[in-house]
């Protein structure tokens, strides 16, 4: 659905994006992710054709928006949903006025909108709303008249923007789960921009982790949880807090990460190395992200028991790290 090449883009000194390959698929949920500067905004422009690549194939749903003229990119343009962290609705117009706007400007029959923001308040849970002005409806439901207002046209791509930083932990839920929603009922490809790596594990079905306008990671979030040696993985499973009383003196706390699939007891096994030397859970969490369970265990090893422990794990093929009490992790 969306495929980019070889994309480059240079502004003067800076390369805001060096040698870029992606791929999404029709109908899942793409996050894009990386600190700030990273080519994040500029890789966004690429698709709306808004910016204009200095190099390689931008190809959103068919069209290739690099080699378009403008002509192409506007009408393009009308095929890409964009959802942004500050809604921007029009205070004077209400809720339905917001979402019917796209619907007018394409010239739209006043019927045909009518039907249209109905069901487009049903989809985003505003049924009811619609007469309401921006003023009188909290952020949460604001940003859903957002989303209403860029499916407007049927768009078969969702751009979202930081959608959620605005926004409280149970609003940022609900309209993550709306967001999933949109792509699966509606077969949207639905692709976010990110710094919350909460939001790639709730909802994405792949990630892109950009680093100074480069692909460090990409790939399906289980792949890459999966991959003991993805730094990606590490951020999306945060380590689990160890208490104060569980570091013992002279004693190692390994950080465990492992995938582990139904009738593969990965778990079980770490535990094992661990316990037949004496060692013990210091902390640990799981969470399911796709089809894996991944599982993060800091495991407390007896003085003299480390290097043994180590090389069990590894032979296991655990990458293992060491824990320090004041958060920093060694890797070995
Ligand atoms: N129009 C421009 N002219 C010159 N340099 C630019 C332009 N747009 C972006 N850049 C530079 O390109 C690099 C990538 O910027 P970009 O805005 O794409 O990053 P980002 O990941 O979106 O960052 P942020 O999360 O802070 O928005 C930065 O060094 C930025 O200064």
């Amino acid at each position: 659905m969306i495929t980019l090449e070889g994309v480059g883009k240079i502004y003067g000194p800076v390369t805001a994006l060096d040698d870029v390959h992606l791929e999404v698929e029709r109908g899942t949920i793409h996050g894009i992710v990386g600190p700030s500067g990273a080519g994040k905004s500029t890789l966004v422009g690429c698709l709306t054709g808004l910016v204009r690549p200095t190099s390689g194939r931008v190809v959103v749903d068919d069209v290739e928006v690099s080699a378009a003229n403008t002509r192409a990119r506007r009408a393009l343009r009308r095929r890409i949903g964009m959802v942004f962290q500050h809604v921007n609705l029009f205070d004077q117009r209400t809720a339905a006025a917001n979402i019917a706007y796209p619907l007018q400007i394409m010239g739209a029959p006043k019927v045909e909108i009518r039907e249209r923001v109905d069901e487009l308040l049903t989809i985003v849970g505003l049924e009811g709303r619609g007469d309401s002005y921006p003023s009188q409806l909290s952020g949460g439901q604001k940003q859903r008249v957002g989303i209403a207002r860029a499916l407007a046209t049927r768009p078969p791509v969702l751009l979202a923007d930081e959608p959620t930083s605005a926004l409280d932990t149970d609003t940022t839920d609900a309209i993550l789960h709306l967001l999933r929603e949109v792509c699966d009922a509606l077969g949207v490809t639905v692709v976010i921009i990110t710094h919350e790596m909460s939001v790639v594990r709730e909802i994405c079905d792949s990630v892109t982790l950009l680093d100074s306008g480069r692909v460090a990671e990409t790939g399906k979030l289980e792949d890459i949880v999966a991959d003991q040696t993805s730094k990606l993985a590490r951020s999306l499973v945060p380590p689990p807090a160890i208490p104060d009383d569980n570091y013992l003196s002279g004693y190692t706390i390994f950080d465990v990460m492992f995938t582990s699939h139904p009738g593969e007891p990965t778990g079980a096994r770490v535990l094992s190395a661990v316990a037949n030397l004496g060692g013990d859970i210091a902390a640990g969490t799981f969470e399911t992200i796709g089809s894996a369970q991944v599982g993060r265990l800091a495991v407390s090893v007896p003085p003299n028991r480390a290097d043994e422990a180590r090389d069990a794990l590894w032979r296991d093929g655990h990458a293992v790290q060491v824990r320090r009490k004041d958060g920093v992790e060694v890797a070995l």
